[in-house]
């Protein structure tokens, strides 16, 4: 059997590398490095690559928001797994390039939202110039062509990779910043169910109306499951239009979570489903009291037991 194919947003040294070579520890395979999570996600859905690693969230920045609206249209994908990895900043400038001589710094949009302080203090005026990843910054720094700025936002190693010479360590404003990786694949055999699970979905409300949102929400309170991350998008199909992106404990086995997910079938225009997978930090799932499986499926007989006496 071929080794399985791992796409994720590089090139080499990205902290989306650093995810996926945690995943590769412990499962193997072939690494391929995309410019873009877009161009990663769209090789995904032609088959070009069995998976793909992609940054989905932030300690300090927040929702990624081109991963979240990649997965929320087009052909489905499923998160199958997550990856979480603390990050480290530095400032990486080609040999002799002094730092009072930065006119602009390269990287991608979320390393640049969690150095802004540093920037401000150290560096005031300097412009931004984004790319498509940090290690994309230290890359362009190293080659031959200007790239418009003079120093690149990005992890130790990938400066190491281009011989850049570091200016300054550790340049994030808040101490431990982790951001949360995901590994996503065509939907296809679900993740074993470990009872330390998350399951993440994308709902589409029917109408804009009061209380439309804690109908929502009230699926998975009266079942006793716990969300992790909540965060709007546009739907991009009018101003004011919004679709939810939703993690929350549990899987899509558990009959609490297959109970919410019926409820939010039936007053949702649309629930994509985007997997369920184990939680990388082991925590087991809190089961609040009579909403464990064996409640709902007790229920369930006793409804049976009215219908057919
Ligand atoms: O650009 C990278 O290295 C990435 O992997 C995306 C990213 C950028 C900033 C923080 C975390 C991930």
């Amino acid at each position: 059997m071929s080794a399985t194919r791992y796409g994720y947003l590089g090139p080499e040294g990205t902290f989306t590398q650093m995810a996926l070579l945690s995943w590769a520890a412990s499962h193997g395979g072939e690494q391929v490095p995309f410019g873009s999570v877009d161009s990663a996600l769209d090789a995904l859905r032609r088959s070009e690559i069995d998976a793909a690693m992609v940054p989905i969230e932030n300690s300090v920045e927040g929702g990624v928001s081109a991963t979240l609206d990649a997965l929320a249209s087009g052909d489905p994908l499923v998160v199958i797994g997550e990856v979480n990895v603390p990050i480290t900043f530095v400032l990486a400038a080609r040999a002799g390039m002094p730092l009072e001589e930065i006119r602009a710094v390269g990287t991608h949009s979320h390393a640049w939202a969690q150095v802004r302080g540093w920037m401000d203090a150290r560096l005031p005026g300097a412009a931004y110039v984004p790319t498509l990843s940090t290690a994309a910054a230290a890359a362009g720094l190293a080659g031959d062509v200007e790239q418009g700025y003079d120093a690149a936002v990005c992890a130790p190693v990938a400066a190491a990779n281009h011989g850049l010479t570091v200016l300054a360590d550790d340049i994030g404003d808040r101490a431990g910043a982790v951001t949360r990786f995901v590994l996503v694949a065509r939907p296809g055999a679900l993740p074993e169910r470990t009872g330390a699970d998350k399951t993440t979905v994308m709902l589409f409300q029917r109408d804009d109306r009061a209380g439309g949102l804690l109908e929502l929400l009230e699926q998975f309170a009266v079942r006793g499951i716990n969300m992790t991350r909540l965060e709007s998008r546009p739907t991009k199909s009018t101003l004011g239009s919004y679709c939810f992106s939703i993690d929350f404990e549990g899987h899509v086995l558990d009959e609490r979570v297959g109970e919410a997910l019926m409820g939010l079938k039936r007053v949702c225009a649309e629930v994509r489903f985007l997997g369920s997978y184990p939680r990388e930090d082991g925590a087991q799932t809190e089961v609040a009291p009579l909403t464990g499986d064996e409640d709902f499926s007790a229920a369930r007989n006793w409804l049976h037991s009215l219908r057919r006496p």
